[in-house]
């Protein structure tokens, strides 16, 4: 990545909360497009998207967002005028109707100028989808419908950075899916990071990848990157395989392994959860 390429970009970022380290001195780099964020429950993938958000300080190290440091008073300001986010728990009013709740968040980012916010807000429903919908009352909507109000309030006033925080969680396949394409246009223009337990997810839209494990990060690179940590590394057998990290019975009867495998192993190419697993497993 040039530097010119770089939107956001976080050096030595480190977050205790009493005893527990939730971030260890993560650096990483956010260029256009969308970047996934993996890591197992209590990984620090929370903290490190409320840390760019500045949802929360970190207790020491650098943030960049779009040239501004939103550690200082004014550059928290401009930063958050530029980011869109999309929390794990967005609070809802559920009495609000979605025109309302993303205009309250519009007022939140300070979009003072009564007629053009609300022109903002019309612009964020239509770019997920829910127009016609914006005088539907929240309580009243599907959880995927829902999750499409978070991400408007995340997209209003067209922030050119997007830190969205496991926005396909609870949805069904058909719903992700559309998630994935709003996504991936999202992604066209702006830095988007997102994260995710779906291991699809990143396969199918990411462009960079990082993995966060015990606040600290394990890998960066590419999702095929990620992918080649497994080759070799995946093999079939009849019973359950030894030198395995994991290993599972499939639905044909034989088992799915990923670990070291014995010298004449029956090796399968790797998916992308293949070479997370070997690389959270070998921590
Ligand atoms: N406000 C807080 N007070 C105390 N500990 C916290 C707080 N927020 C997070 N932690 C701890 O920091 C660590 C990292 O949590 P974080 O929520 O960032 O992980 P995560 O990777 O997002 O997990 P998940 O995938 O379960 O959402 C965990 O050990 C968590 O218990």
């Amino acid at each position: 990545m040039t530097t010119t390429d770089v939107a956001v970009s976080g050096a030595g970022l480190s977050v205790r909360y009493g005893r527990t380290v939730a971030l260890n001195d993560v650096s990483f780099e956010l260029g256009t497009g969308v970047t996934g964020l993996l890591g197992p429950n209590g990984a620090g993938k929370t903290t490190l998207l409320r840390v760019v958000a500045t949802a929360a300080t970190p207790d020491s190290g650098h943030l960049r967002v779009l040239g501004f440091d939103p550690l200082t008073g004014a550059g928290r300001l401009a930063t958050r005028r530029r980011i869109g986010y999309l929390p794990q728990d967005p609070g809802f009013h559920r009495s609000f109707t979605a025109f309302e709740f993303v205009d309250y968040v519009a007022i939140l980012k300070e979009l003072t100028e009564r007629r053009s916010r609300h022109a903002a807000v019309r612009d964020a429903l239509d770019a997920v989808g829910l127009g016609d919908r914006r005088g539907s009352r929240i309580r009243t909507l599907s959880g995927g419908a829902r999750q499409r109000v978070a991400l408007a309030a995340a997209l209003v006033g067209d922030p050119p950075v997007l830190i969205l925080d496991e926005p396909t969680v609870g949805l069904d396949p058909e719903q992700r899916m559309r998630f994935r394409e709003l996504i991936a246009d999202l992604g066209e223009q702006r830095s988007v990071l997102l994260s995710t337990h779906q291991t699809e997810d990143v396969m199918s839209l990411c462009r960079e990848v990082i993995v966060l494990d015990h606040g600290a990060v394990r890998f960066t690179g590419t999702p095929a990157e990620l992918t080649a940590l497994a080759d070799g590394r995946v093999w079939t057998s009849t019973a359950r395989g030894e030198g395995a990290l994991a290993s599972w019975r499939t639905g044909t009867g034989l088992f799915r392994n990923v670990g070291t495998p014995p010298p004449d192993a029956d090796l399968l190419p790797p998916s992308l959860e293949d070479g997370y697993l070997t690389l959270v497993d070998l921590a």
